[in-house]
This record gives C-alpha cells, sequence and structure tokens, in this order.
C-alpha cells in the first residue's frame, strides 16, 4: 500500500500549471504523471518538466485527457470554465476525483459541479490559500459583530491577464458576510458606481475591481461605519501558495469519499 498520490495537470503550462508542477515536484507524496494543454497549444508533445525549467521530467503534455484513464489518481484543474467543465465530464465518467481552483463558472457551471459530485470526490475552492481560507472566518466573525450598522466593500486587485470579475475569492467573500448577515448577495451586490448613484444604502454590498500589472492577488473587505472603520485584508505575493493549497487538497482528496468538499474541510476550519 502506498501513500503516492499521481497527478494529472490540465492547462499545464499556464501561470497556475507551472506553479502547481513546481509545487509537485518540492512535495512529498505526489508525482505528476499526466499534463495537459489546450489542443492548439505548441507545447503539446513537449516534455513538461523542460517548458517549466525543473528539467525534463519525462511526461509529455498531451492534447487532452483521453489516453490518461490508469496514469493518475487526482487531476488538478486551473484553467478556464469552459474546459473545467469539459473535464469534469470526463472525470465523471472515468471516476477520477477533481480538484477545481478555476474560477467565474455561471449558476450553470456550478450546479454542474454540485451535480457531478454525487458521482465523483470534487474540492471546489476559488482560493487555496491558508491565508484566504482564514479570512473567511475571520469575515463572518467581523460581519457577526458589526451587524448592519456598517457600509462593506470588497476591494481585489489582480494582474492584467485575469479574465473574471470581481475575483472569486472576492465573490465567496461577499457570500460570507451575507450570509452572516441573513442577506443573499444576489439581492445586494452593487458591481462599481458611476454617475448619480444616490446615497449609500447600508444593506448593500459594494465590489471595485482593479486589474494592473502583475499584482498575484489582493483583496480588502472594509466594514465602515462614521468614527472608524476595520479592513480584513490579505495580498498574495506568490501564486506558491495557491499551489501548495492545490497539492495538499489533492492529497487530502485522495483519502475521500464521493461529495462536494471546499478549502475549509481541507484546512478542517469548519
Ligand atoms: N483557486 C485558486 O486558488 C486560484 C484560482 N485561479 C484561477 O485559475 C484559473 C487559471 O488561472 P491562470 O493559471 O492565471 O490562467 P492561464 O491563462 O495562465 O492558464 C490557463 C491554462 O489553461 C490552458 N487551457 C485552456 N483550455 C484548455 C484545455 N481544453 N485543455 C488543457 N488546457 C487548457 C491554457 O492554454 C492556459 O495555459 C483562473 O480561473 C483563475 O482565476 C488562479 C489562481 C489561484
Ligand atoms: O486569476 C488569478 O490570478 C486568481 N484568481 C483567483 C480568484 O479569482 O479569486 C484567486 C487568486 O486571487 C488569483
Amino acid at each position: 500500500m502506498t501513500n503516492l498520490t499521481r497527478i494529472a495537470i490540465v492547462g499545464a503550462a499556464g501561470r497556475m500549471g507551472r506553479t502547481l508542477l513546481e509545487a509537485c515536484n518540492a512535495a512529498e507524496g505526489v508525482v505528476v504523471t499526466v499534463a495537459t494543454e489546450h489542443p492548439h497549444s505548441p507545447l503539446v508533445d513537449t516534455d513538461i518538466g523542460a517548458v517549466v525549467g525543473i528539467g525534463a521530467n519525462g511526461v509529455l503534455i498531451a492534447p487532452s485527457l483521453e489516453a490518461a484513464a490508469n496514469d493518475f489518481d487526482v487531476l488538478i484543474d486551473f484553467t478556464r470554465p469552459e474546459p473545467s467543465l469539459e473535464h469534469l465530464a470526463w472525470c465523471v465518467a472515468h471516476h477520477k476525483k477533481m480538484v477545481i481552483g478555476t474560477t467565474g463558472f455561471d449558476e450553470a457551471g456550478k450546479a454542474a459541479i454540485r451535480a457531478a459530485s454525487e458521482t465523483i470526490g470534487i474540492m471546489f475552492a476559488p482560493n487555496m490559500s491558508i491565508g484566504v481560507n482564514l479570512c473567511f472566518k475571520l469575515l463572518e466573525m467581523a460581519a457577526q459583530v458589526l451587524g448592519d450598522t456598517v457600509d462593506i466593500e470588497i476591494i481585489e486587485a489582480h494582474h492584467r491577464y485575469k479574465v473574471d470579475a470581481p475575483s472569486g475569492t472576492a465573490l465567496r467573500m461577499g457570500e460570507v458576510v451575507a450570509a452572516a448577515l441573513g442577506r443573499d448577495l444576489k439581492d445586494c451586490a452593487v458591481y462599481g458606481r458611476q454617475g448619480v448613484t444616490d446615497e449609500r444604502n447600508r444593506k448593500t454590498i459594494g465590489f471595485e475591481t482593479i486589474r494592473a500589472g502583475d499584482i498575484v492577488g489582493d483583496h480588502t473587505v472594509m466594514f465602515a461605519d462614521i468614527g472608524e472603520r476595520i479592513e480584513i485584508s490579505h495580498k498574495a505575493s506568490s501564486r506558491m501558495t495557491f499551489a501548495k493549497g492545490a497539492v495538499r487538497a489533492a492529497q487530502w482528496l485522495q483519502a475521500q469519499e464521493v461529495g462536494l468538499y471546499d478549502m475549509q474541510d481541507v484546512l478542517g476550519l469548519k
């Protein structure tokens, strides 16, 4: 009986894919046995270790998961919603466990993930850093103590290449705060402001998005009253914090039954 977890990384040449390979390489008990990229990528058929700069490891980048059914235990997916849902369907068909870090799913995509978790084990989280998941707990406490007396604003900043807004983490922060206040985020979210806005409605939760340069990922939730304000902030300075969390999640998920889990489950924060 071995504790080795064999990992497949899809989107392996992306920003997170590359960092995941480095994280797996540095971790004990995991080995990357499968790597894929978009079928039109010029990197298909090249060695992923050589691409990432950690030295050739004999794992060639494949254009799909088609030939990989017997070659890994847990799939890690940080791509885009559309390919993630294709990978999800493949994992259901082949009874493979899946860690999903992709953000930007619509309601139908999230429903597909929930449905798939009746057949396979899935760990789905918009942010896999320990710090952000601790912040979710702090936010819950802050919202419960401060109640409806404060104005709540969520400010996030990311690199120029990010394609979804607000970030998945910012939206989850909004959900956590809204739930603690007995609100539904769908009814109280305000995304940006412009022109004549009228005075602020204290029951709303505002979102502001910054896209600039190479910012890895900053999130601040502001609880502002008259006379004082509290800010809970997290700033990621390296993608390795997300990658280490994803690798930890894959090892944890290997031992779990069918079901839908998040990073709070992995970290024992529930
Ligand atoms: N949950 C978390 O902790 C984190 C989540 N993310 C999310 O992860 C996602 C990816 O982020 P990045 O790595 O920055 O993006 P990226 O654009 O650098 O990487 C995505 C990769 O997926 C590849 N890809 C696209 N279609 C594919 C297919 N059919 N098969 C295989 N590969 C395919 C692309 O070619 C690209 O290399 C985003 O949704 C982002 O928001 C990012 C960081 C942390
Ligand atoms: O796209 C990114 O880079 C990140 N995306 C995640 C999100 O949308 O919350 C997590 C992290 O902040 C980096």
